[in-house]
């Protein structure tokens, strides 16, 4: 179940709308392995997000968040419910078409120092979502993943470097171009300061906010912190187990 608790600003149209999305994992058991019981880890979600404002996700530890913003994102399949973005459903899209549809949305991962492939540069990080979409040719591409790079604050000189020779605010600083690289307009961000040093969070929570102004990005912020979700957020829904 969501609560929404604060509605500061009512502008824009909806771009993200989410009614009834239930993903149940199968708990397997016994020797043959058959599915025994589930866990219902999101369980009726309803929400919406405007355009270009930012939705935070809080509540406990274990009540569903990632697995809605991965749902949301048709990374996980969802067990049941219904998620629009921009009025198109994407539940029951082929796999060919949700391939597509990515380019629009995307994810801000919560772990940098896991979620970047440390056998490749970040020069090799950043370009291969423009790669697999084809977004030009090479030159193309190394001149778009320098300027990627120039928008998230990092020195377009240190592309051939990989991920472990950068602090955890320059890695998720990596990860947010990453994610920027095909123009979404919708991005989840999931705790996407939680693993940094709280001197650095309020950095990269200001660069998230520049770079929604700039772009005008839809944010779904996923946290447990709470005075980290009222700093950025528009409004704020609380995830709240049903019992
Ligand atoms: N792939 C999976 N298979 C089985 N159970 C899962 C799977 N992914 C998540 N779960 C379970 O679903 C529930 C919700 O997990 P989820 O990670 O979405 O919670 P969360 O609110 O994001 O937690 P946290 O704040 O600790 O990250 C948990 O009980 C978790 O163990």
């Amino acid at each position: 179940m969501v609560q929404e608790v604060q509605t500061p600003k009512a502008t824009g149209t909806t771009l993200v709308d989410v009614k009834g999305l239930k993903v149940h994992f199968p708990v397997k058991g016994g020797i043959l392995g058959r599915t025994v019981a589930q866990v219902k880890a999101v369980d009726g979600v309803d929400l919406f997000i405007r355009r270009g404002e930012t939705l935070g996700l809080v509540g406990e530890s274990g009540c569903g968040k990632s697995t809605t913003g991965r749902a949301i994102l048709q990374l996980i399949k969802p067990t049941a419910g219904t998620v629009k973005l921009d009025g198109v459903e994407l539940t029951t899209l082929p796999a060919g078409e949700i391939r597509r549809k990515r380019a629009e949305m995307q994810m801000v991962f919560q772990d940098p120092y896991s979620s970047l492939d440390p056998r490749y540069t970040i020069g090799q990080i950043i370009s291969e979502p423009l790669e697999n979409f084809n977004r030009g040719n090479a030159k193309a591409i190394q001149e778009e993943v320098a300027h990627l790079m120039e928008t998230v604050g990092l020195n377009p000189f240190y592309v051939n470097r990989f991920a472990h020779e950068f602090s955890g605010g320059q890695r998720q600083r990596i990860g947010i171009a990453r994610a920027l690289a095909l123009h979404p307009s919708f991005v989840v961000a999931d705790e996407p300061v939680s693993a940094l040093d709280v001197s650095i969070q309020a950095q990269v929570l200001n660069l998230l906010q520049d770079l929604q102004g700039k772009f005008g990005l839809t944010y779904l912020f996923v946290a447990h912190n709470l005075s980290v979700v009222k700093h950025i957020s528009d409004r704020v829904a609380v995830v709240t187990w049903v019992v």
